[in-house]
């Protein structure tokens, strides 16, 4: 049984606080938009492509409890809500790509004079609810594809370990995850030596959640602060880094948790292959290059305190970007659902 971080049945949706993780596994109901933008922007649900469905699914919550006089009233109403949960948080692109579609779905769809407000809504509804289970068919087939990326670089039949950043498992996704996906798919097939995984200041995705995963698969881990990489890839043989992504831009350059330029620039020192792992959904093509990504910066207390309690000098003001962006120079390679690409081949790829 695998971790269920999003629970959605009969237009009920939860999701599992993932604040309280790993101490308490608690799901709280998501009543509607404001809900669902309440939790993305606490990060009570985080990581992009999980960001996209919960924000999404809140909108079906609302469009099920509404009665619409007609198709136009509930396009308006699509596209304000759509454009609302898209502010939650600005660098992860999956849920502006899927707001994207919808609107122009929706827009569609109000112009078919054929349907009616009924047959529109439940239209667009089956729209949003098909993401989870193409969300959970892509990681399968991200996984596979770099877990063999990765063991193509070695000999036949041997072992690879692995280091990752951030939390990209079953919690930043639907199900399965991306980077935590290849780990997954290179220990089923016997091949994964170890994985470790770093802690992920200041929100410690690493520590609470990754490493809440790697233990509840029984994958064999180890968990390094994050200012031990440099010296992991001196002492330890790490055969590749894997890393997922808030937005991959038509360069190949890309937006991850903040730290992950940092491993790049270690990896490329040391020789270690570093690659991206992230779905289509990730990938956004209207900007050329990652100096036009917009970083969002979270809130001091973030840096200064830790479950409430002060960690920090009093009166020391932060800078806390909650994400940086390698340049595409540093990555090996982006896997995809459809397969792995050099950064450069990206402008050529139809979306
Ligand atoms: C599959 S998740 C990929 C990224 O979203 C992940 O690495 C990450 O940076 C998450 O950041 P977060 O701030 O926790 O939402």
């Amino acid at each position: 049984m695998t971790l269920e971080p999003i629970r959605y049945k009969n237009n009920q949706l939860e999701i599992l606080d993932q604040l309280l993780l790993p101490g308490q596994s608690k799901y709280i109901k998501i009543n509607g938009v404001e809900d669902g933008w309440n939790a993305i922007r606490n990060m009570q649900v985080r990581g992009a492509p999980a960001i996209a469905i919960v924000g999404c699914l809140s909108l079906v919550v609302e469009l099920n409890k509404q009665q619409f006089s007609n198709k136009d009233e509930l396009r308006d109403i699509i596209g304000d809500k759509l454009k609302y949960l898209v502010s939650a948080r600005p660098t992860a692109v999956n849920i502006k790509i899927a707001a994207d579609e919808l609107t122009n779905l929706a827009g569609n769809l109000s112009k078919n004079e054929s349907i009616s407000v009924e047959e529109m809504r439940k239209r667009f509804i089956a729209a949003i609810e098909s993401m989870p289970e193409k969300d959970l068919n892509d990681n399968k087939s991200i996984g596979d594809h770099g877990a063999k990326a990765v063991l193509d670089l070695y000999p036949k039949n041997s072992k690879v370990t692995m280091l990752t950043h951030c939390n990209t498992g079953s919690l930043a996704t639907y199900s399965y995850g991306t980077a935590l996906g290849v780990i997954r798919s290179l220990h089923a097939q016997g091949r994964l030596e170890h994985a470790y995984c770093t802690e992920t200041r200041p929100y410690l995705q690493g520590a609470r959640l990754t490493a809440y995963e790697l233990v509840y698969e029984k994958i064999p881990s180890t968990l390094i602060v994050d200012s031990a990489v440099s010296a992991l890839m001196k002492e330890k043989k790490i055969s590749g880094v894997v890393v997922g992504a808030d937005r991959v831009v038509a360069n190949g350059d890309t937006a991850n948790k903040i730290g992950t330029y940092t491993i790049a620039v270690v990896a490329k020192y040391h020789n270690v292959p570093f690659f991206v792992a992230a779905p289509f959904t990730s990938i956004d093509m209207n900007i050329k290059s990652g100096h036009e990504i917009v970083i969002e910066e979270r809130p001091d207390k973030e840096t200064t305190h830790f479950q409430g309690l002060r960690i920090a000098a009093e009166g020391i003001p932060c800078w806390n970007p909650a994400f940086d962006v390698t340049p595409a120079s540093l990555i090996t390679g982006i896997i995809t659902e459809r397969g792995v690409f050099r950064p450069d081949e990206l402008k050529d790829l139809r979306l």
